[in-house]
């Protein structure tokens, strides 16, 4: 079945899938020169709309990330919108070269003291291999100070593509960021997805590259069946552990995210407990109950023997189950049973899963995501501020930068709630672990700033609304 357009917007490639997909469109019948054309054509579009009409700066580098920056800069001219390319380094590249030929605006030799409004950075994209060298990070940094609005087209200069990583200290912060043809890791990946202002994408006409990354996108969710029952809902069981709140957050969130019945398994029923949160203190009980549709189990849960024992039996019950917690400091390679599983560590549980499962903990957040989910079969949620989701089978999701305010004490409670929760409607661990950061981040952004993880949790609810 063709997919459609917005679905294959959403692919993350990285420097040699994005070189596959071009040699492809060229096997095709498009060559360099279009493909230049259609990017820097519609970079340009953007460039012209924010400034409108002030005058418009363009830095142009040597390779093809220079050629886009000669085509915005005929766009500009040509629609009257005053524009000055600075030029690095003269084209080095056939279509670069070509772009600069067809350019009949002013240009200036390497020169910092330009001034304008809007700031357009072509230095180097994904063809970057090494820091830049003095002059050119010179270069980069006075006429960023010299313009307000900064735009970086593909990645900001200096900025490795794969990785995200910075190869300069003291980069130059964009206000927007243009990327070309598809997304790439740096655009996800901190620290450069900070760095990179309000992010934008061009389509030049990439086709699905297999085994790409995706971006998490607002996930579908449907409304109840006519005839549902809140046990065909989703029962999901929560193992409260020896400090009850977290699962009492967790329990808030998953009450909202779409399970039809959440019953919480704890010693003694906590005094803050919400009404709707049925609460038992037969564990066995509950692990054998037919109707139950998956499981939570780590939030406040404790480290010691007693924790892992019950985290053991709990497993051993082989529902589709989230992971959270003190359960992943204790969770084990022999508890596994093959059942559809979420993990959620955050660097330091991931540290330690990667000790528990003989994992290198070294490379790429996402590199170790995948790593842990191929080892553990189980879907692995690596949160953070730059959250990857890798799947099993090699799939590999990223999230947009979420809101910062996220970073305060049971906000990982809410997000195992909410994975949990979905993960009960359909049993479906990669799909859970989606619609559960997704929702996470859209309930961060409906309450704002300087929330509690309980108003993040009850949040969740109108997050959920906005997926039917
Ligand atoms: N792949 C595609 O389909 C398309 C790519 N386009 C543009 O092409 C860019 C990639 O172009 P290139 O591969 O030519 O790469 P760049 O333009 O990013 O860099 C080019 C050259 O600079 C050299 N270089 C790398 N780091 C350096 C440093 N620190 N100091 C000095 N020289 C350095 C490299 O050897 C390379 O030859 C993309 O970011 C995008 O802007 C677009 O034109 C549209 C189509
Ligand atoms: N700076 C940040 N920007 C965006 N999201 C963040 C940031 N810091 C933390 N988060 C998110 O907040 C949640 C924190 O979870 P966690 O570390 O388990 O905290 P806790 O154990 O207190 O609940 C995760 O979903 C994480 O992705
Ligand atoms: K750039």
């Amino acid at each position: 079945m063709p997919r459609s357009r917005d679905r294959l917007l959403t692919q993350v490639l990285n420097v040699a899938q994005m070189h596959a997909a071009e040699q492809a469109l060229i096997a095709a019948g498009t060559d360099v020169h279009q493909l230049m054309q259609r990017a820097g054509r519609g970079a340009g579009e953007w460039v012209r709309r924010i400034a409108a009409g002030r005058p418009v700066t363009v830095l142009c580098g040597p390779g093809n990330n220079g050629g886009d920056g000669w085509v915005i800069a005929e766009y500009l001219r040509e629609h009257g919108n005053p524009v000055t390319v600075v030029v690095a380094r003269e084209p080095g590249t056939g279509a670069a070269k070509t772009a600069r030929s067809l350019y009949r605006g002013a240009a200036v030799p390497g020169d910092a003291a330009v001034e304008g409004e809007v700031l357009v950075d072509c230095l180097f994209g994904s063809g970057l291999t090494r820091g830049l060298s003095d002059d050119l990070f010179e270069l980069l940094a006075c006429l960023a100070r010299r313009h307000p609005h900064r735009i970086a087209i593909d990645v900001p200069s200096g900025v490795e593509s794969d990785s995200g990583r910075p190869l300069n200290a003291g980069l130059p912060q964009s206000t927007l960021t243009i990327a070309l043809g598809a997304w790439k890791h740096a655009h996800f990946a901190m620290p450069a997805c900070a760095m990179m202002g309000v992010l934008r994408l061009v389509d030049i006409g990439v086709n699905e590259v297999p085994g790409a990354a995706r971006v998490l996108a607002r996930p579908s969710i449907s409304v109840p069946a006519a005839d549902a029952h809140k046990y065909r809902r989703g029962m999901l069981g929560i193992v409260a552990g020896a400090m009850p709140g977290a699962t009492i957050l967790a329990s808030t969130a998953a009450l909202r995210a779409g399970a039809g019945y959440v019953k919480l398994a704890a010693s003694a029923a906590p005094a803050n407990a919400p009404a709707e949160l049925v609460v038992t203190s037969d564990l066995s009980a509950m692990l054998a109950d037919d109707r139950l549709a998956a499981l939570l189990v780590g939030p406040g849960f404790g480290r010691g023997d007693e924790a892992a024992r019950i985290l053991a039996r709990s497993l051993h019950a082989a529902r589709p189950s989230v992971v959270d917690a003190d359960g992943l400091m204790l969770l084990r390679p022999a508890m596994l049973s093959g059942t559809p599983m979420v993990l959620t560590p955050h660097d330091g549980e991931m540290a330690a899963l990667e000790r528990a499962f003989d994992l290198p903990a070294s490379g790429l957040r996402r590199e170790r995501a995948l790593a842990l989910a191929a080892a553990s079969k189980a879907v692995v949620v690596l949160k953070g501020p730059d959250s990857v989701i890798a799947g099993p089978e090699g799939e590999l999701v990223v999230s947009p930068r979420a809101s910062s305010w996220l970073s305060v004490a049971g906000t990982g409670d809410v997000l195992a709630g909410t994975i949990a929760s979905r993960l009960a409607v359909h049993g479906d661990a990669m799909r859970a672990a989606e619609e559960g950061l997704w929702l996470h981040g859209e309930a961060a952004r409906i309450v704002g700033s300087a929330f509690t993880a309980g108003e993040l949790a009850c949040a969740v609810r109108a997050a959920v609304e906005e997926c039917l």
